[in-house]
């Protein structure tokens, strides 16, 4: 690990280790798959079904298949992960992790010894039905082994802060992690030091003034801010032997910008409003402008407007990748799950009471009201879709009652206290009332999810797809709608659709995986067991 001194240029990272291509654990033996040592290339039948409406109101559905060429390049590169925001609780957490994870780390804790895992991480953690094998049998397997990933143990670490603590000084202030573990892994975090940062106080609670000691000059946007930030992030990959970048904020909650015609409503506006100071662009914008320029993806973990019209246009120019916007983490993530099953199992859920306290920074942040007000949209319209989705139940425009309750109670600290009432109407006049109680250990919620859109962002780097008669490959949009699994609002291409429903978002993830091998959507109709 390169030691890094104070003030130097990018702060030193958990250096990873190689990142060369391991041998994967399966291949598609299909004439629509051709693997090269470079790439995977497939044909693909993507089949939708197109539906009118008559004029009597009924509809006509028509099949229809569209054919795809898409291409995956094997070769993943050593990756840099830049977190802005790095010496939060989720910074903190998330670095500590892969450092254990690296290692192999085992430590004592009161319930006994616990080892070094990627729980609660979608790509880590969790295994997709690969098909079914001559018996039968559901052959499954682990997420990450379906296309060549980054390895979070691979990824060198770094970022900025406007908090100047060293990463193991922050590590005991997020009072996340058990001291055994940290005594372990505080010798790499000693080395750690977060880049200054820029800091724009209106957009963040006041609350959060004491711990900018490590700032930039200067108290709003300006093109020397995208330039500074620029080379910190050109100084990093260069320092470190870097093929690509991802930049992810886990900093503070911003208030939302306000949308201002001339100001951030297009590229050109929101590139001359930096370059003239305008007090409404926020630093996180900032960051996606230097992000873009530099062909880093950049990843808003948090809820405010990042991508205001302007930035997704300027990604779009650059094809850059965005994605967001704000972790789902805990309760969010429960409550699109819990809303998917009881509007599609037909019962009408008719109001959402979701309170939760917590006494992290997050949590200090947020008890400032315009930063709460971001995070309240995030949480409140991930029913949206679902309901707008089923008109036995709602009427056009009707929806469940919905109230989203924050309060920052210190002595819990990270382990926020989440308490959910979903109350549903049912057969003949009844009523269900669901009563939830669920204690998030909120940064070791979402530090997996930090490792999940990083590893996806930059798989995404190498996924490119064409049609038939098209000369070259091209990216996916700009807008990383693919991430939505890992984020409470997600954001889609301009005009496109929002899906909340966690189901549907999953399945988004692993078939597009399986469309990049030739294969076709896992349809769990095992009409093999059905039809004999
Ligand atoms: N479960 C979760 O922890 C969870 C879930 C969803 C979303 N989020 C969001 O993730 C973000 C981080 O959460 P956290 O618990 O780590 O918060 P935190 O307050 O512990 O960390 C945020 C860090 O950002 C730094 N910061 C603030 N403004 C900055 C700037 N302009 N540049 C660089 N650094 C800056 C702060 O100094 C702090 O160290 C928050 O926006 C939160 O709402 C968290
Ligand atoms: O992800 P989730 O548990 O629904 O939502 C969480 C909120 O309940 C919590 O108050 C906030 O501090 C976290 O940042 C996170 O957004």
């Amino acid at each position: 690990m390169a030691p890094h001194a104070n003030g130097t240029s990018a702060a030193s990272g958990a250096v990873g280790g190689s990142a060369g291509e391991k041998t994967p654990l399966f291949t598609v033996e299909s004439p629509d798959v051709v693997y090269t040592e470079d790439a995977i290339k497939t044909q693909y039948a993507y089949h939708t079904t197109e539906v009118t409406r008559t004029a009597d109101n009924k509809f006509v559905a028509v099949p229809k298949a569209h054919a795809y060429d898409f291409k995956v390049d094997r070769k993943v590169g050593k990756v840099g992960m830049m977190l802005v925001g790095w010496g939060g609780n989720n910074g903190t957490t998330v670095t500590a992790g892969i450092i254990a994870n690296r290692r192999g780390l085992v430590w004592d804790t009161r319930e006994g010894k616990r080892a070094a895992n990627y729980y609660g991480s979608v790509v880590m953690g969790s295994t997709i039905k690969l098909g079914t094998d001559k018996s039968g049998q559901e052959v499954n397997i682990p997420f990450h082994d379906m296309l060549p990933m980054v390895h979070p143990n691979d990824l060198v670490i770094g970022g900025w802060d406007i908090s100047g603590l060293g990463l193991a000084d922050s590590m005991d202030r997020a009072c996340v992690l058990e001291p055994s573990l940290k005594e372990l892994v505080r010798k790499e975090m000693a080395e750690m030091k977060p880049l200054p940062s820029i800091y724009y106080p209106d957009f963040i609670a006041a609350n959060q003034e004491d711990r900018a000691d490590n700032v930039i000059p200067g108290s709003k946007a300006s093109w020397e801010h995208v330039e500074h930030l620029r080379k910190d992030i050109r100084d990093f990959k260069e320092q470190n032997g870097l093929d690509k970048v991802i930049v992810l904020w886990t900093a503070n909650t911003e208030r939302y910008a306000d949308i201002i015609t001339g100001v951030n409503d297009t590229a050109d506006n929101l590139i001359n409003a930096i370059k003239s100071g305008h007090e409404e662009v926020s630093p996180s914008t900032v960051f996606a402008v230097a992000s873009i320029l530099e062909n880093a993806p950049f990843i808003n973990g948090s809820p405010q407007n990042t991508f205001v019209p302007g930035a997704i246009q300027f990604a779009e120019k650059y094809n850059a990748f965005i994605g967001g916007d704000d972790f789902k983490s805990g309760q969010t993530k429960m409550k699109s799950a819990l809303v998917d099953f009881l509007i599609s199992a037909g019962i009408k859920l008719t109001s959402i009471a979701s309170y939760n306290h917590l006494g992290n920074n997050d949590g200090k942040n947020l008890s400032s009201q315009k930063q709460f007000r971001s995070k309240e949209i995030s949480k409140s319209n991930v029913v949206d879709d679902m309901v707008a989705a089923n008109s036995v139940l709602y009427k056009e425009g009707e929806h469940p009652d919905h109230t989203v309750v924050i309060k920052y109670m210190p002595a819990v600290g990270d382990n926020k206290r989440a308490l959910d009432e979903y109350y549903a109407e049912i057969f003949l006049g009844g009523h269900q009332t669901i009563s939830i109680f669920n204690v998030c250990e909120d940064s070791l919620l979402a530090s997996p999810l930090i490792i999940d859109l990083v590893v996806v962002a930059e798989l995404m780097t190498r996924v490119s797809w064409k049609t038939k008669d098209a000369e070259e490959y091209k990216g996916f949009h700009s807008v990383l709608s693919v991430l939505s699994y890992m984020l409470k609002a997600p954001l889609t291409p301009p005009g496109t659709p929002v899906v909340n429903a966690l189901a549907k978002q999953r399945g988004a993830l692993t078939n597009i995986f399986r469309a990049c091998i030739g294969l076709q959507p896992e349809s769990d109709m095992t009409l093999e067991h059905k039809l004999f």
